[in-house]
């Protein structure tokens, strides 16, 4: 009988400074990271915004060391799920397939097509809850490697959306926030702040991503099974860009609890189940920072899942499970997150042809401006519209 195979979808992250320019570009030439109406104007604009945010973004990398962790901690809960899955009777070969960095997911499908044994593939993003900029952007691009890859499309496969309701991915979180409690002198006094990557309003408001709904539950659940009687907070990091993000922002909800007299805070990374950039360097060295100067003296961050053995037990059992359950589509899933409007989003498909000639001129207009106020200050527009800090 053939094996089975676990592809591990993740984002990636550059491994050293001279990547940070390239993952950059990587990521913001997704439709899905930037949506815009035009597919012409994604890699333009996508090269426009990674080179004038590199310098920044480099100066963060340097501060965890030079590089994102990323790539090293996605291989050892591989490893770990591996050997889990073998505990557990099932003999399986994982592949990591990253989005926007080495290994890409290209390379993972490539290697397991030439993988003959694979006769049964469990897609596992390691989000675990589910947007459409992250999970949402892989399995569409899954799907389109699927329908251009007869090879591909022998191999049966499963998808597992999102999985923030696992009971031992619950207990693992739960674990880590009540050791870190635990290490306060008056442990029921602290608040707990959760941190959840942020993502555009429009996504959830106009896109119909889940992802909010999905980060509140996820929550919700993870207080309940913590079941301590500490109050908590959840607001959102990370934004980019100068739309309106998922609020409260986290430097916000940050100022606000010092200004109540909160001096006991334990924050906790909800997102995203690696230690990363905005883990080490966010959280730990900026926010850390602000919440000092708001009066929070006490400030203590969980540390993330990575290989945490109840969190990897989580894992196997999630394979195990898809493995034993009717196999789920990758349009199934987009299908089942419902109300989602991937790109290209079907609210613009009937606004383009009247308008676009209309977008074409203001757009074309906006570069024309753009580099005019570059020529004139020295600095792009979109550091004054907010792109870059
Ligand atoms: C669930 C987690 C994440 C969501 C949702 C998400 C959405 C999102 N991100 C950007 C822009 C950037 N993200 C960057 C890095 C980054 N993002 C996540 C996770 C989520 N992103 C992680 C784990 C990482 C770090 C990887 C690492 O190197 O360790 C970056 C690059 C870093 C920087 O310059 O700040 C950008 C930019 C958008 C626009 C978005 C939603 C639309
Ligand atoms: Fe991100
Ligand atoms: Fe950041």
């Amino acid at each position: 009988m053939g094996r089975v195979g676990v592809l591990l979808l993740n984002l990636g992250g550059p491994d050293k400074l001279d990547d940070v320019g390239p993952f950059l570009y990587n990521l913001f030439s997704d439709p899905e990271i930037i949506r815009l109406p035009f597919r012409w104007l994604q890699k333009p604009l996508a090269w426009f915004i990674a080179s004038r945010r590199t310098k920044t973004s480099q100066e963060n990398y340097k501060q965890i060391g030079g590089g994102s962790p990323l790539r090293q901690i996605t291989e050892a809960q591989g490893e770990a799920l591996k050997q889990e899955l073998q505990t557990l009777g099932e003999d399986a070969e994982i592949y990591v397939g990253m989005r926007y960095w080495h290994p890409y997911t290209e390379e993972a499908v490539a290697s397991l097509t030439h993988d003959t044994e694979i006769e049964k593939l469990v897609i596992l993003p390691l989000y675990p809850q589910f947007s459409i900029s992250t999970s949402g952007s892989s399995f569409r691009l899954l799907e389109q490697m699927w329908k251009t890859d007869p090879k591909l499309q022998q191999i049966e496969y499963t998808v597992i959306a999102s999985w923030y309701k696992q009971p031992g991915y619950l207990k693992a979180m739960a674990d880590l926030i009540a050791q870190e409690l635990d290490q306060l002198p008056n442990p029921s006094e602290a608040h707990i702040f959760f941190s959840a990557h942020g993502v555009p309003k429009s996504y959830v408001e106009e896109a119909g991503d889940p992802y909010q709904q999905e980060i509140e539950e996820c929550t919700e659940l993870i207080m309940r099974t913590l079941n301590r009687p500490n109050a908590y907070t959840l607001a959102y990091q990370s934004r980019v860009g100068p739309v309106e993000w998922l609020q409260p922002y986290t430097e916000d909800a940050i100022q606000e609890l010092g200004a109540k007299g909160i001096q006991n805070l334990v924050v906790v990374p909800i997102s995203f189940v690696s230690e990363h950039i905005e883990t080490l360097q966010e959280i730990d060295i900026e926010y850390r920072e602000l919440a000092e100067e708001a009066g929070i003296h006490n400030f203590r961050r969980v540390p993330a899942l990575n290989t945490h053995p109840t969190f990897i037990r989580a894992l196997a059992d999630l394979v195990v499970n898809a493995l034993k359950s009717p196999n789920l589509d990758l349009s199934q899933v987009t299908q089942m997150k419902k109300r989602i409007k991937m790109y290209p989003q079907e609210q613009w498909q009937w606004g383009i042809t009247t308008s676009a000639e209309v977008w074409n001129g203001r757009i074309a207009m906006l570069g024309f401006i753009a580099l005019v106020v570059e020529m004139i200050t020295g600095r792009g527009l979109l550091h004054f519209i907010g792109i870059l800090q």
